[in-house]
C-alpha cells in the first residue's frame, strides 16, 4: 500500500499522513490504491450511501482526501488513472449541497470536462449516486442535433449539477440568452475541473476564461483533478483558483512513477511500414492470450473461425490523429482481415457525435472488441475489461501516454500496454518526462526467443493481407489516404522536439509514409490545398504536390 503524500501549497492547509492498516485484498490485479474506509462508515447522507455499489473507498476517495473537500477547501488532486477520482469529487460536492440549510439559488455544482464522452460519463455516474433523490443533472456539450432546444432545456429547468464541455457552455455564455445563462450559476458552490491539466494546457484557454470569468465572484469551492499534474499546471491552477493558494493532494509517493506497477508496459521499435502488420499480429495474439473460459486450446492459428475469435480480448489502439484512425479502420475492417479479429470500432473527432456515442457504447458493452481511437477517448473514459492498450506512433506528450495507458487496469484490474514506434521516434522513450513517468521494457527480450518468432510469423502473414488491401484502397478510396497524409504532415510538424525534422525532411518522410505505409502509387504525392500548406507553415517547401481544390 502506498503511503500517500499530502503536499500543500499553503502550509497552513496541510494534512499530515498517518499510518494505516493494510488495504483489503482481492482476487483482482492490484488493491494498493484502496483504503480501509468503508463507504457505509462515511459521515454522509444515507440517501447517498445507498446508491454506492462499492465497499471500500479508494485512496483518492479516502478519509484524508475526502475530508478537506467536505470542509470546503480548494483542492488540486492528483491520483493515478482509474482510481475513482469521479466519485472523489462528486461525493463531497453533493454532500456539501445536501448539508446547506437553505436550498441554493440556481445550480450549485458545475463540472467541466475536456470531452463530450467524459462529460456524459460523469453525468451518468452522478445520476447513479443521486438515484431516488430530487437532484437533477444535465450534460451540456456540443455535437447534438438540436442546440436551440438544448439551450431552452438548460435555461428553463432547475439543475443541481451541470456537467459541461467548456466550448458549449462558452457558446451559451456568449449567445443571445447569455444573461439567463450566467444567472443559472447564481449561488454556485463548487466548480470541478476534471482532467484539469488538459483543460489548462492552452487549447481551451479562450473558452475556459470566458466561462470562469462569468461565474459569480462570491466564494465557491474549487476542486481540480487529474492523474497528471506538472509544476507548471500547479502555477496555472492558481489563476483559476481566485488567484489564491489551494491545497495540493497527491496519492503518489514522493518519486513514485505515475503509472500502475501492475500494468506490464513494453515497446516495439519497427519502421513505420511495419506498424499496421505488427499491430494486427499483436491483436491476434491477444485473442489467443484471453480465451473464453470454456475454450481450452491456446495454439496460435491463422485460420479464421466461422464465429470469429472465441476470446475476451478487448483492446484500445491509439493513433496520433483522427485521420490515422480512419485509415487504420479501412484496413482492419476489410473482409480479409476482420475475420481473424474481434469486431472493429472507431472513435475520433471527425465522426458525428451519434457515431462516437454508438461506438463508445458498443465498446463499453462488448465482451471482446477493438476500438481504434484518437485522443478523444484517451482521458477519463471508463471502458470495463480492457485487456491491452496499444499506442502507435509518438504520443503528443508523456502525460498523454499515461492517460491512454490508463484505459486498461482500472479499479485494480489487470492490464497491459504496448507502444509501437519508428526508430526515429525512439528518443521519446528516453525523454526526461517519460523517464520520470514510467518504466518500459522491450516487448521482445531476445530476437531468438519464442515470442519474437511468433510475432515475426504473424506480422509477416498479416503484411501480405495488408498489401492486398492497400492495392484496392488506393484505387477505391484515395481521399482517406490523402487526408491521413496531410494529418501526418500536421501532426509530425508539431513533434520537432523529438524528431528534429526540418520542413524538407518532414515532407520527405510524409511522402515516404504515403508510399510504403498507405500504398500511394502515383508519381506525385497526395495533393494538398495551398491554404492547408500555408496554415501548416510549409509554403515553398520542396516535395509537396500543391493543388487547388476544384471550384464548387
Ligand atoms: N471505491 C471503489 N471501489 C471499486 N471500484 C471503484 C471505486 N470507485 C470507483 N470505482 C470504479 O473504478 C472505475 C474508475 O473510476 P473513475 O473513472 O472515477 O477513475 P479516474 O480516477 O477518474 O480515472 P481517469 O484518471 O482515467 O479519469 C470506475 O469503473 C468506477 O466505477
Amino acid at each position: 500500500m502506498s503511503t500517500a503524500a499530502v503536499k500543500t501549497a499553503s502550509p497552513a492547509q496541510g494534512t499530515s499522513p498517518t499510518p494505516r492498516p493494510p488495504a483489503p485484498t482481492s482476487s483482482l490485479g492490484d488493491r494498493s490504491h484502496f483504503s480501509n474506509q468503508r463507504f457505509q462508515n462515511l459521515p454522509i447522507a444515507s440517501r447517498l450511501k445507498r446508491n454506492i455499489k462499492h465497499e471500500f473507498l479508494t485512496e483518492v476517495q479516502g478519509e484524508r482526501r475526502y475530508l478537506p473537500a467536505l470542509n470546503g477547501k480548494d483542492l488540486l488532486v492528483q491520483a493515478k488513472t482509474g482510481t475513482g477520482k469521479t466519485i472523489g469529487f462528486l461525493l463531497p460536492a453533493i454532500e456539501n449541497v445536501i448539508r446547506t440549510p437553505t436550498k441554493p439559488k440556481g445550480t450549485p455544482i458545475l463540472i467541466l470536462s475536456p470531452t463530450r464522452e467524459l462529460a456524459q460519463q460523469i453525468s451518468e455516474e452522478a445520476q447513479t449516486l443521486l438515484a431516488q433523490t430530487d437532484f437533477r443533472v444535465i450534460t451540456v456539450t456540443g455535437g447534438t442535433s438540436n442546440p436551440v432546444k438544448d439551450l431552452q432545456r438548460f435555461l428553463e429547468s432547475r439543475h443541481d449539477i451541470v456537467v459541461a464541455t467548456p466550448g458549449r457552455l462558452h457558446d451559451y455564455f456568449t449567445g443571445p440568452r447569455k444573461y439567463e445563462a450566467y444567472a443559472k450559476f447564481d449561488g454556485l458552490q463548487t466548480l470541478v475541473l476534471d482532467e484539469v491539466d488538459r483543460l489548462l494546457d492552452g487549447g481551451f484557454a479562450r473558452e475556459l476564461d470566458g466561462v470562469i470569468n462569468m461565474l459569480p465572484k462570491t466564494r465557491r469551492q474549487n476542486l481540480f483533478f487529474s492523474a497528471t499534474i506538472s509544476d507548471n499546471i500547479k502555477k496555472v491552477a492558481k489563476k483559476y483558483n481566485h488567484g489564491s493558494e489551494y491545497t495540493f493532494i497527491s496519492t503518489l509517493k514522493e518519486d513514485e512513477m505515475n503509472v500502475h506497477q501492475h500494468v506490464h508496459q513494453s515497446y516495439i521499435i519497427e519502421p513505420f511500414e511495419n506498424h499496421i502488420p505488427t499491430l494486427l499480429a499483436l491483436l491476434h495474439l491477444d485473442t489467443i492470450k484471453h480465451p473464453l473460459p470454456h475454450i481450452t486450446t491456446t495454439t496460435p492459428s491463422l485460420s479464421p473461425s466461422v464465429t470469429g475469435p472465441q476470446t475476451l480480448s478487448k483492446v484500445m489502439v491509439f493513433f496520433p490523429t483522427a485521420r490515422h484512425v480512419s485509415f487504420a479502420t479501412e484496413i482492419l475492417s476489410s473482409e480479409s482481415i476482420q475475420k481473424f479479429l474481434p469486431p472493429v470500432l472507431e472513435i475520433h473527432s471527425r465522426k458525428s457525435q451519434s457515431a462516437r456515442t454508438k461506438a463508445a457504447e458498443a465498446f463499453k458493452n462488448a465482451q471482446s472488441a477493438i476500438l481504434l481511437s484518437s485522443d478523444v477517448a484517451a482521458r477519463g473514459i471508463d471502458f470495463p475489461g480492457v485487456t491491452l492498450v496499444i499506442q502507435i506512433g509518438l504520443p503528443s506528450s508523456a502525460e498523454q501516454y499515461v492517460h491512454r495507458l490508463g484505459r486498461t487496469a482500472r479499479a485494480g484490474a489487470k492490464g497491459q500496454g504496448i507502444i509501437i514506434l519508428d526508430p526515429q521516434e525512439q528518443p521519446f522513450l528516453t525523454s526526461r518526462d517519460m523517464q520520470k513517468t514510467t518504466t518500459i521494457t522491450p516487448y521482445i527480450s531476445s530476437p531468438s526467443s519464442h515470442e519474437a518468432k511468433t510475432l515475426a510469423t504473424y506480422t509477416e502473414t498479416y503484411a501480405q493481407h495488408v498489401q492486398n488491401v492497400l492495392k484496392t484502397l488506393a484505387t477505391n478510396n484515395p481521399t482517406v489516404i490523402g487526408a491521413a497524409y496531410v494529418a501526418f504532415l500536421g501532426y509530425y510538424k508539431g513533434q520537432n522536439k523529438t524528431l528534429k525534422w526540418n520542413p524538407e525532411r518532414l515532407v520527405e518522410e510524409a511522402n515516404q509514409y504515403a508510399k510504403v505505409v498507405m500504398g500511394w502509387s502515383d508519381a506525385l504525392p497526395p495533393p494538398v490545398a495551398p491554404k492547408t500548406v500555408g496554415m501548416m507553415g510549409l509554403r515553398g517547401v520542396r516535395g509537396l504536390n500543391v493543388v487547388k481544390p476544384p471550384q464548387k
